[in-house]
């Protein structure tokens, strides 16, 4: 049997890439349920032939490309742990920029109400509700595998203000009201989402531009009678000054501020209506 310092030898030694002693390891502290300390400790440990064999498929399908987060069920964000598998993305960090911006707005209402439209694995509607605990979050997917996850997501006991609806964009909740829309949508054009092979092309795939979904849903926001007072929307390379002039057009007088991500590149507008 292999001892866990040459497991993690080997593997690594496979994988060859500059992070591939720190991937190794989160597998096989997956595997094993060991600490990091602990599996430092023990590298002259014999791996039983069960671990061993299970941490070689998940090297196995790394090498293959498939997302480390995928492989362990797990992916952070802003601080919290999230369940993840393939009928999710696995949320971005870019994506915190928009609901770091969405608790500074909520905070400004006694209790805000809030809709998180393609919600995925819940990341975004799961940090509000604990962020914002007098809030009321509307969390809207059109997938029934997805708002699975994000249920189990939303299973603390700090998140009783979440409510899960399977919706098209809006289209379940015609004469619901809301404060805030966040929404973080497919946004990647077509030709491009097809070389991702690993998450659902649902929550990539945005149409011959990247734009489909959040035009429709800006479409569809602006023949409510009850708008909300912000929308806040996350979007791809290049596509702010789209969304900029739909939203300036779409919604005369309203006041668009465009945010940026790490890189930085334009990533969020956050609309005044
Ligand atoms: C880019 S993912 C974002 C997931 C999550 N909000 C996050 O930030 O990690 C987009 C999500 O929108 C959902 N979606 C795609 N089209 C939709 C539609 N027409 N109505 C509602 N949800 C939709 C997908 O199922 C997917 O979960």
């Amino acid at each position: 049997m292999p001892t866990i310092g040459s497991a993690l030898d080997r593997a690594s030694a496979r994988l060859n890439g500059h992070s591939a002693r720190s991937d190794t390891e989160v597998l096989l502290r997956h595997v094993t349920g060991l600490s990091r300390t602990e599996l430092l400790l023990k590298l002259d440990r014999e791996l039983d032939q069960e671990s061993s064999t299970t941490y070689y498929q998940l090297i196995d399908r790394f090498e293959a490309g498939e997302p480390l987060q995928y492989l362990t069920g797990h992916m952070e964000f802003y601080g919290l742990d999230f369940y993840v598998n393939r009928s999710v993305l696995i949320p971005r960090p870019e994506t915190e920029i928009m609901v770091e911006k969405a608790i500074e707005i909520g905070k400004r209402y006694p209790t805000p109400i809030i809709a998180d439209v393609g919600s995925g694995s819940g990341a975004v509607a799961v940090t509000l509700a604990k962020h914002l605990p007098q809030s009321r979050v509307i969390a809207l997917d059109v997938s029934t595998a997805a708002l699975e996850i994000a249920r189990r997501n939303a299973a603390r006991p700090e998140c009783t203000n979440i409510e899960f609806i399977k919706s098209d964009l809006l289209g379940a909740v015609p004469d619901r009201h809301f404060d805030i829309i966040c929404a973080n949508l497919p946004y990647v054009p077509s030709a491009e989402s097809q070389s991702n092979r690993f998450e659902p092309q649902l929550a990539l795939d945005g149409g011959p531009d990247g734009l489909n979904a959040i035009h429709r849903l800006i479409r569809q926001m602006s023949s409510r009678e009850d708008k909300p007072e912000w929308l806040l929307l996350e979007f791809g390379t290049g596509q702010a000054p789209a969304v900029k002039s739909i939203l300036d057009k779409t919604f005369p007088g309203s006041q668009t501020e465009i945010l940026r991500d790490f890189i930085p590149l334009d990533r969020i507008s956050v609309t005044k209506l």
